[in-house]
């Protein structure tokens, strides 16, 4: 990039495909701001969980929701979550919350919290990547450049068993049915359902390490602003 980025890149796909790690490299090399919404979403979830509500009162959850204080950080180097001044970026990553996550995030109220939250931190930065299941569709429509990450399921199973250390492939199979739960629960939920954009790039990482990943939405986001790729 000859000059300082400004603009909002999104990147919204399917769990594991590697929006995180995407995000967060592209966020370093454009010199921008990074938002993890799906931290977002976990942390209201830890809420939630230790508020002990009935997982099927929407109106309970969006209530614990908003008495919660969730704080995050929006830097690429440094994972800052916070519930109630508690730290809680490790225990957003544990089995509870992964798989409550969903119902939560599932809640039109929570969602418009969440997402009026979303648009002030977006709001504070000159240039910022953003990911989650819907900021190319509802939470930034107008960006400056919009990514649909998706990945074969198999090679995100994989992905996420070599994360989390797991060679068993009875494990492998799980987490693989995890992943498939959340994507069907995430795409067929009435508000926001996780899809692309209308105007977005589908970038195919199956079979592209992310280094090529990188490359790729680095080479686009100098399109976007009229630089050469
Ligand atoms: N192109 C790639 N090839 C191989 N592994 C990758 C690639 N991109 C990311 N990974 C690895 O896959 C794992 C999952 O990636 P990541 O957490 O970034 O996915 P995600 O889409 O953000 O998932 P989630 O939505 O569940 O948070 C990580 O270990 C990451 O290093
Ligand atoms: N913009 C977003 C971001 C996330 N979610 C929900 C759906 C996911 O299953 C969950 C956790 O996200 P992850 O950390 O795996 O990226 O949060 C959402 O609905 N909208």
């Amino acid at each position: 990039m000859s000059g300082q980025f400004r603009g909002q890149v999104t990147l919204d796909g399917p769990s594991g495909t590697g929006k995180s790690s995407v995000a967060r490299a592209v966020a370093t090399q454009l010199g921008a701001a990074y938002l993890d919404t799906g931290a977002m979403y976990r942390a209201a979830t830890v809420a939630v969980l230790d508020a002990g509500v009935d997982l099927s009162d929407a109106e309970a959850i969006a209530r614990a929701v908003s008495a919660a204080d969730i704080q995050v950080g929006t830097t690429a180097d440094a994972e800052l979550v916070t519930v109630d001044g508690v730290d809680v970026a490790e225990r957003i990553r544990g089995a509870e919350v992964t798989r409550t996550v969903s119902p939560v995030s599932a809640v039109p109220a929570v969602r418009r919290l969440l997402v009026d939250r979303q648009r002030a931190l977006v709001a504070e930065a000159h240039a910022v990547v953003v990911e989650g299941r819907d900021i190319g569709t509802v939470v930034l429509p107008d960006a400056t450049l919009k990514i649909y990450l998706t990945a074969a399921p198999e090679a995100r199973a994989e992905r996420r068993a070599g994360q989390l250390g797991v060679t068993d492939p009875g494990r492998i199979a799980e987490i693989a049915a995890d992943l498939r739960r959340r994507d069907e629960y995430d795409s067929s939920r009435a508000d926001s359902p996780l899809r692309p954009a209308a105007d977005a790039v589908v970038v195919d990482s199956t079979g592209l390490d992310r280094e090529a990943v990188v490359e790729r939405v680095l080479e686009l986001a100098r399109t976007a602003v009229g630089e050469p790729a």
